[in-house]
């Protein structure tokens, strides 16, 4: 059965990059998949949106919608977003059922602050952003993750084959 593949985790901490690779293999396979990553919603679909707690659930309701109506047309679907509280995993749960799959990427925030793709953490440094997840805004650690990567130890090409080999061709 295809899945929506949730990736979730602080900013930096690999979801973006381990979703296009993954995205490579299901396409050379000949498999259809659609990658939502927060940050490209955020410029289009929900770009009426902040990062108040309430804007997040929203946000993250809105993504698993998406996947829903993608999976019911067959797709493989990759979230990348940070999804930091456990009631917004639990609400995507309840809307993809079976189909849901959580992955943690576990990457400790001194390394995100310290990779830094997007300049964001020297911004929060400098006071430019508030609200910023792992900083001044709360990320739980999820309970009830299918699967953990922890990107200290697993290269992107290597995280997308362990998701690969344990989710996809499981
Ligand atoms: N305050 C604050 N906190 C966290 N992230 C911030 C913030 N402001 C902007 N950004 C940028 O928004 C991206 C995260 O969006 P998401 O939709 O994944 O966030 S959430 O799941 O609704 O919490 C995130 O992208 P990633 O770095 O890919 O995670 C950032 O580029
Ligand atoms: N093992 C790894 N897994 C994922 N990303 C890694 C890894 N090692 C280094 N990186 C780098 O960390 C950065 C993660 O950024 P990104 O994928 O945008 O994260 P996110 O989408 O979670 O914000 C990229 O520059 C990526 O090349």
């Amino acid at each position: 059965m295809n899945k929506c593949i949730w990736l979730l985790g602080l900013s930096g901490a690999g979801k973006s990059s381990i979703s296009l690779e993954l995205k490579k293999m299901f396409i050379s396979k000949g498999l259809k998949c659609l990658v939502l990553d927060g940050d490209i919603l955020r410029k289009g679909i929900n770009s009426n949106l902040g990062f108040s707690e309430a804007d997040r659930f929203e946000n993250i309701r809105r993504a698993a919608e998406i996947a829903k109506l993608f999976l019911e047309e067959g797709y493989w679907v990759i979230v990348a977003m940070i999804t930091p509280m456990e009631d917004m995993r639990t609400n995507s749960r309840q809307i993809l059922q079976d189909q849901y799959v959580e992955v943690f990427i576990d990457t400790p925030i001194e390394v995100c602050m310290e990779r830094d793709p997007k300049g964001l953490y020297q911004q929060v440094k400098e006071k430019q952003i508030k609200h910023f997840t792992g900083i001044d805004s709360p990320f739980e650690i999820p309970q009830y993750a299918h699967w953990v990567i922890d990107t200290r130890l697993d290269s992107v090409k290597d995280s997308a084959e362990i998701i690969w080999k344990n989710i996809v061709s499981y």
